[in-house]
């Protein structure tokens, strides 16, 4: 990815290379007021990347862009790649964070299973040089601990989170 933007594969890489995973594994129950609740809510990950996989056959993942919802089709044994916080503002938004939600069905049960790559909690998240460039600086720093604490602390909203840090 960091090769696509012009900038050195290790700039990216090591942020990541040996950091610790989190994986969440999602179960979403059926409901019969599906169509007037979320099984999650509209949110983007904070993290760099995250890799999803969808119990086959059961659609629910669901991306924004351009401030509609696309329904993402759950392929048998495909994974899903989304671009997180950390990658945004480590590519001073070159990459952006998808923001997504996943909706329930009234007769059928959905799984998901999510792997999200951390960087380190005391790395100093901020554009990386190489991805400014002639550009402006367009996110604060901050350390990925406070970023990540400040995250789970708010509800789902969104990228409210990450709005916050944009210059
Ligand atoms: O269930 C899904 O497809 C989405 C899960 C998700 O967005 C998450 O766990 O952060
Ligand atoms: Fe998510």
């Amino acid at each position: 990815m960091a090769k696509g933007m012009g900038a050195e594969p290790a700039s990216l890489l090591g942020m990541f290379e040996g950091q610790p995973q989190g994986m969440r594994m999602n179960y979403y129950p059926p409901c019969w007021q599906a169509d007037q609740v979320l099984g999650l809510s509209p949110h983007s990950d904070a993290c760099g990347l995250t890799i999803l996989l969808q119990k086959k056959d059961v659609q629910g993942l669901q991306v924004k862009r351009d401030g509609k919802w696309f329904a993402v089709d759950a392929l048998d044994g495909a994974l899903i790649v989304n671009v997180g916080d950390v990658l945004e503002i480590l590519s001073n938004g070159k990459f952006r964070s998808a923001e997504h939600r996943a909706v329930i069905h009234q007769n059928t049960e959905r799984i998901s299973v999510a792997v999200f790559h951390q960087p380190c909690q005391d790395l100093i998240v901020g554009p990386l040089p190489e991805f400014v460039k002639g550009d402006k600086v367009r996110y604060r720093s901050t350390s990925y601990r406070d970023f990540l604490t400040q995250f789970l602390k708010a509800k789902l909203d969104g990228k409210n989170h990450l709005e916050k840090l944009k210059l």
